[in-house]
């Protein structure tokens, strides 16, 4: 008999914090390798235009196969144009680009809400990880440059109360030519196309298409751009993040990134893979708040960015969500009997504060102020 022992491979644990308290996983800790086109399909948005039911089922069937399998998609014929995307982009590299006192006017220290500048190095999204080397710049939801708001003045008190939106963003950026108007007009568009998905979400729920059209009036709809610059000798060598592991907080994130790579996603088997960029495309994820609504079936999917390219690389994620003061719990098509609701109604808003909350408690005692993002870390080798 042959005594040949077959190594197994070897496992970590992924603490993953919610808005429960910690979650684990087991993560293989064989390289990242590519994605395959079955765990990260490439999904063709245009038949969601067409004026046909069926046409439109077709791509929320394709969606619904996704969002169980790996939780993470590519959209082409996404509806957002190439000059918008050029524009932003052109904002984004004008922005980094200047002197750290001019990304300063806006530092998130004299945010309430999260929205402003965070300087590289200075968040750490996976305590277990390194700190992340990216820096960014972030707003949120406001009703003022939404494209389907009638009228400002008849929104009422209890949605008011959840806009987290700060006029500073725009102001300590007035000196960059066209800044504002490029800026606002890709998360604009990135609104439109989040409200035309979402009819898709719900559909690929079995739910009628126009089910959360009233819950997403005033949604949670937050822009960020993620400069990540080359790391340092010392950060290649210790492997620091871009990133950190974490998933993210609302119904699902629309991400534009370059075509630099970096960003990793935790498949079914704990396995990293690359979500290469693909031209003309924009990568789809399913948040906690989704995964929740639909008792787990969607998938939630961990990932992080790895910037071990010699260049700098840049993302512009969106993040899409239910009006935050919207009561929610599982929807009617994803419990039954057999199969009850795991989750207890919760409006959105709540929800995203309840993690903020504990991050921002386990962050303080961890490394002080600093971390805002969804988080997680290694526990064991
Ligand atoms: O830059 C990326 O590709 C990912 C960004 C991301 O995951 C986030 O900001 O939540
Ligand atoms: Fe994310």
């Amino acid at each position: 008999m042959s005594t040949a022992t077959i190594t197994q491979p070897s496992i970590a644990k992924l603490e993953l914090r919610t808005g429960y308290g910690p979650v684990y996983r087991d993560v293989l800790t064989t390289p990242p390798r590519d994605c395959t086109a079955e765990e990260i399909p490439i999904i063709d948005l245009a038949p969601l235009y067409s004026s046909e039911f069926s046409d439109r089922k077709v791509v929320a069937q394709e969606i619904r196969a996704a969002a169980i399998n790996t939780g993470f998609f590519y959209v082409k014929n996404h509806g957002i144009d190439d000059e918008t995307i050029a524009n932003a982009k052109k904002q984004l590299l004008a922005f980094f680009k200047q002197d750290m006192d001019k990304k300063m006017l806006i530092t998130q220290d004299q945010s309430k809400y999260f929205n402003g500048y965070k300087g590289p190095r200075s968040t750490n999204v996976s305590p277990g990880e390194s700190v992340d080397v990216k820096e960014s710049m972030s707003w949120r939801y406001s009703p003022e440059y939404d494209p389907e708001t009638k009228d400002l003045d008849a929104i009422p008190e209890e949605i008011k109360r959840w806009f987290r939106a700060e006029p500073f963003v725009w102001e300590g950026t007035a000196h960059l030519p066209g800044f504002k108007e490029d800026v606002l007009h890709y998360w604009a568009s990135c609104l439109t196309l989040s409200r035309k998905l979402v009819k898709a979400f719900a559909s690929s729920l079995d739910l009628d298409e126009n089910y959360f059209d009233s819950k997403v009036t005033y949604p949670g709809a937050d822009g960020v751009f993620n400069y990540y610059p080359v790391r340092t000798a010392e950060e290649k060598a210790k492997e620091s993040v871009g990133l950190g592991s974490h998933t993210d907080l609302q119904l699902f994130t629309l991400l534009w990134q370059d075509m630099t790579g970096g960003l990793q996603v935790l498949n079914k088997d704990g396995q990293w893979i690359k979500a290469t960029p693909v031209e003309g495309t924009i990568v789809v994820n399913i948040g906690d708040f989704m995964m929740r609504l639909c008792n787990d079936i969607y998938k939630s999917t961990v990932h992080r960015v790895f910037n071990d390219s010699p260049a700098e690389r840049i993302s512009m994620p969106f993040f899409f969500g239910l009006n935050l003061n919207c009561v929610e719990g599982v929807v009617p098509s994803c419990a039954s009997e057999k199969n009850p609701a795991k989750y207890e109604p919760m409006s959105c808003g709540d929800w995203c504060q309840m993690r903020f909350k504990l991050e921002s408690n386990a962050f303080e005692e961890n490394h002080g102020k600093g971390a805002l993002a969804p988080s997680a870390k290694i526990v064991a080798a």
